[in-house]
């Protein structure tokens, strides 16, 4: 991992909300075209930290380059190569899906053919459907295919299973590694470290506003076990959602 180029590098970062401290000297790079998670527990400075990289949040002191460019001296470029989840509220109701990809895309000044982009997230059949009307799965996976649509070289996204079932959310699994696949840089936070273990390649852990380890999945449970950590118990084969997606199936259905 020695030779990897960083494509997001963090120094220092401080955020202070008022006097409460949110982010107290984050330091970490994300290399290109890696799956990069964050993970930690609520209100551990995630989020903050994710819209400060995204140039939506001001912070109060550190240094953040993305790609080469300064949060402070060129938010607008930053935009213009990174794809950002938008909260559900910004999709406006009465459009279909073909018609808020055209919009998103006429936003970015950019050309999309809007089937492609929901082949990309399966969501072919529902292009004439308004995002109201889509499950909870097929949310996540329209808002993912509204961050691809200026081809960018890095995506955030910021819990993108919660609330989904066991199937849904190892299909996003997927679909979350053939974008890192086809050369974007990924950065997800999660609290579920299943996903985290499968997907990512290298994770942070942020406890109170500070990085307290940071290594791939691999590395960090074996350094644990060289600790002497036992599970307490044996450790079956399978566990209850093997059982769950052996009874119904890995097939997307909602
Ligand atoms: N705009 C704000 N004003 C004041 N405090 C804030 C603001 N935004 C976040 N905070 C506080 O900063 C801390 C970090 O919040 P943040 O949303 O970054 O955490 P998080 O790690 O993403 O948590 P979660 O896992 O719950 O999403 C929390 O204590 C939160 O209450």
């Amino acid at each position: 991992m020695t030779d990897k180029k960083a494509i997001i590098s963090v120094n220092n970062l401080v955020k202070h909300y008022g006097e409460f401290k949110a982010v107290q000297g984050l330091s970490f790079e994300v290399y290109e075209n890696e799956i990069f998670g964050l993970l930690g527990p609520n209100g551990a400075g995630k989020t903050t930290t994710l819209e400060i990289i995204e140039t939506l949040r001001e912070k109060t002191s550190g240094e953040v380059l993305v790609d080469g460019l300064n949060v402070d001296s060129d938010a607008n470029a930053i935009k213009q190569i990174i794809g950002v989840q938008l909260q559900a509220a910004g999709y406006y109701p009465n459009l279909n899906l073909v018609e808020l990809l055209e919009l998103f895309a006429g936003l970015y000044g950019v050309n999309v053919t809007p089937m492609e982009m929901l082949a990309k997230v399966n969501l072919q059949d529902k292009a004439k459907a308004k995002y109201k009307e889509l499950s909870g799965g097929q949310k996540q996976r329209f808002s993912i295919a509204t961050t691809l649509i200026n081809s960018p070289k890095i995506v955030f996204l910021d819990e993108p299973t919660t609330g989904l079932d066991p199937q849904a959310r190892r299909n996003l699994w997927d679909l979350i590694s053939e974008i890192r696949n086809n050369g974007t840089t990924v950065v997800i936070t999660t609290h579920y470290m299943d996903e985290a273990e499968q997907l990512c390649d290298r994770v942070a852990f942020v406890e109170a506003g500070k990085i307290i380890a940071l290594d791939t999945p691999d590395q960090l449970i074996d350094n644990l076990i060289a600790g002497g950590f036992e599970r307490k118990k044996e450790v079956k084969a399978a566990n209850l959602e093997d059982v769950f997606i052996n009874l119904t199936g890995k097939a997307w259905r909602e």
